[in-house]
């Protein structure tokens, strides 16, 4: 079978299958990590948890809103506690000096809306003097037009200032949180990454970061956007400074009062009406998540090339465009018999009629009745409605910062929280040792636990071997698999499909973790081991071949990262693996680029930038037994190269060989033969 295809089949199973992924809602046993009480990774796991009782034990989906209930604010209390003082110590150490005008910039240009305010205020009463006692003397008004034109040229200097300062720091931090999230990803294995809860963690701490794209918009709030939430209050204190100093000693007390009651009046209309549920950020519910995961899962196998031969050829464009299209509706609340979260006409109309214009025309009627009866100026009225209206709307945008920065804060959460995380098979500090290796190769013995079996007899057959089950599976893929090899021995791993066989490969490569027994490595238990170290001492060909997007030297390349631009080491390697009449027949040698999509085995033309306009280094495909699926004949030579490799120049052995082969006659080459069978070794010679 095609790796394309199991792919689609492994991807299509994803989407199909009972799965714990495609839900919105997990179960909380589905969380095999390790997670210490108190730590920042169980206040992010608290705040997922689904309130209400029919959805006891299961947690929001990636993303979803957290209510902002009693226990959530707690939370959301201790995660900033912890964390903020973290990522801002991290952002610090990028520019102190810049963040510091940052924030100062920011706190200034809060107040400069009240200075424009004041400025404009000047101008009209001077104009105001200047039309009631009808001297037209305009030295003073063109001084402060002058002044009102500086304050304007400064306003401008300070924001070009601060916007090319904060350019620079949210450039540089958003480098800086992108490559702790990159540097936190690559670092991580396979047991890890397959824990559905460490995966969940990952989205979020992934929004995190993505919120440092200025995104905030989209309603992901970065720690920056929450630093303006200091230019609202700087800006909100300085109004209501202006508005103070305006009704100082009750003269306008009642304008006052008015003006900032019919100011509110529309929106607590609009709170009080029904459209008001309606919250264009918290559409995540359990369902629409779903959904959104499903349609992007369609979007991707409809614009994937690897699977379109698997697609063309089962028909599959049908159900693709019905499933993308149902979660679609879903996700856009389009024909749900759901009640939508959308408004309806009606709602529509009712909040739309627009009572802001009447509002304020209704303010005017007090304005111009004060005007008439008091002493009061035009400029310091127009001032006084200014600093309302403002006043206003910089509290409701204070207060939508404050409800987007609750949902930040668990974002922040699982930021740290991920930072946290150690992969499955790092070995603790205290057990680790250094890989001694031996001049003959790894000596490997896989065993019972005999103090464990022995005080545990009823329960021999769960622990004494080792035994391996893949997440979320119940069945054993690996029961009891015990043997022996000595340093320089050389073990064919025969049997059935499905019986273990690369599952026993990818423990002893410590690619994955084994639930029991005892796995020795030079006589020394396998987890012991760092696994970049003992990686450094081992190495494999894969079943499933990974073919990068490159060319042919940069995939060779990769097996050994400080000779990748070695000319003479890609030759040899070439040579040593028998490719060069493969590799050599290729339209441009070794620097052909391979495509690495699969299903496209001629050459294309290119929709690199870097590749077009150079036609010698086009796309060309190489066939399954090219790369991993070797013939009778091609195995065998591969064979007598591990041989060769294998060996010192004196003929001595100098590495251990494990082969996983259905020859018989591959087999009979090597020094031990297990017959795999249901994921225990039945024969062993
Ligand atoms: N990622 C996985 N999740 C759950 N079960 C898995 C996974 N990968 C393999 N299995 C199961 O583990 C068992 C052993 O699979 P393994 O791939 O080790 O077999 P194999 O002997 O290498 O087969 P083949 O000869 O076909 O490559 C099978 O029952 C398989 O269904």
């Amino acid at each position: 079978m095609s790796l394309p295809l199991k792919h689609l089949h492994s991807l299509l199973l994803e989407m199909l299958g009972p799965r714990k992924r495609s839900t919105g809602c997990r179960p909380h046993d589905t969380a095999s990590h390790d997670v210490p009480s108190g730590s920042m990774y169980s206040a992010w796991l608290a705040s997922r948890a689904i309130p209400s009782p029919d959805s006891a034990g299961k947690f929001l989906a990636p993303g979803g809103q957290r209510p902002m209930s009693h226990k959530n604010i707690k939370l959301a209390l201790d995660i900033s506690k912890r964390c903020s003082l973290q990522v801002f110590g991290l952002l610090w150490k990028l520019h102190p000096i810049r963040l510091l005008v940052m924030i100062s910039l920011d706190l200034c240009r809060g107040i400069f809306p009240a200075f424009r305010g004041y400025s404009q205020a000047l101008i009209i009463n001077e104009l105001q003097t200047m039309v009631s006692s009808g001297n037209f003397t305009c030295v003073r008004l063109c001084r402060l037009i002058a002044t009102e034109l500086c304050r304007l040229v400064l306003e401008g200097l300070v924001d070009s200032l601060a916007t090319t300062n904060e350019n620079i720091v949210q450039s540089s931090a958003r480098f800086a949180m992108e490559y702790r999230q990159m540097e936190q990803r690559v670092r991580m294995d396979v047991p890890t990454l397959a824990d559905p809860v460490v995966q969940d963690l990952f989205q979020e701490s992934d929004l995190f970061v993505r919120s440092f794209s200025g995104v905030s918009s989209f309603g992901l709030l970065s720690p920056f956007d929450f630093l303006r939430a200091l230019t609202l209050l700087s800006e909100l204190l300085s109004h209501i400074w202006v508005l103070w100093s305006l009704t100082v000693g009750g003269t306008h007390v009642w304008l006052l009062i008015f003006s900032v009651a019919s100011s509110i009046l529309p929106l607590i209309f609009a709170w009080w009406s029904p459209h008001a549920s309606y919250d264009y950020d918290d559409h995540r519910t359990a369902r629409e998540a779903r959904s959104a995961a499903k349609q992007e899962k369609m979007r991707s196998l409809a614009h994937s090339d690897p699977f379109r031969p698997e697609i063309i050829l089962f028909g599959l464009a049908p159900w693709i465009l019905q499933s993308w299209a149902k979660s679609r509706r879903v996700t856009l609340g389009l024909g749900s018999s759901q009640p939508s979260a959308e408004p309806t006409f009606a709602q529509a109309l009712f909040s739309n009629i627009n009572l802001t214009g009447l509002v304020t025309a209704l303010q005017n009627i007090p304005v111009v009745l004060a005007l008439q009866s008091s002493s009061a100026s035009l400029g310091s009225f127009t001032l006084y409605r200014s600093s309302v209206q403002s006043s206003v709307f910089t509290a409701r945008a204070l207060i939508e910062t404050s409800r987007m920065a609750f949902q930040g804060i668990f974002l922040m959460g699982a930021f740290c929280a991920a930072m946290e995380v150690q992969p499955q098979l790092q070995p603790k500090p205290e057990v680790a040792v250094r890989y001694r290796g031996s001049d003959k190769g790894l000596k490997i013995e896989a065993r019972q636990a005999h103090l464990l079996s022995a005080i545990l007899g009823l329960l021999i057959y769960a622990i004494r071997n080792v035994s391996f089950s893949y997440p979320g599976s119940k069945e054993l893929a690996l029961r009891n698999v015990s043997f022996k090899l000595e340093a320089g021995e050389s073990l064919a791993i025969v049997g059935y499909n499905g019986s273990g066989k690369s599952t026993l490969a990818n423990v002893l490569l410590r690619i994955v973790e084994f639930k029991s027994g005892e796995l020795l490595i030079n006589d020394k238990d396998i987890r012991r081991y760092k696994p970049a170290e003992y990686h450094e001492h081992v190495t494999a060909v894969f079943q499933g071949f990974t073919k990068f997007q490159g060319s042919v030297k940069e995939n060779i390349g990769v097996g050994y990262i400080p000779e990748m631009r070695s000319p003479s080491a890609i030759d040899k390697a070439i040579n040593l693996a028998g490719a060069d009449h493969i590799v050599y027949s290729l339209p441009n040698g070794p620097k052909t680029i391979l495509d690495a999509s699969g299903c496209n085995p001629v050459s294309r033309p290119s929709d690199d930038e870097s590749v077009r306009g150079c036609p010698e280094r086009r796309y060309h495909g190489l066939s399954g037994g090219e790369t991993s699926s070797l013939d009778a004949h091609a195995q065998s030579r591969i064979f007598e190269t591990v041989e060769q490799m294998s060996r010192s120049p004196s003929g001595e052995r100098t590495k251990t060989v494990v082969f996983i082969t259905h020859r018989l006659s591959t087999a009979r080459r090597a020094d031990k033969i297990a017959m795999m069978e249901n994921g225990c070794p039945k024969g062993y010679k």
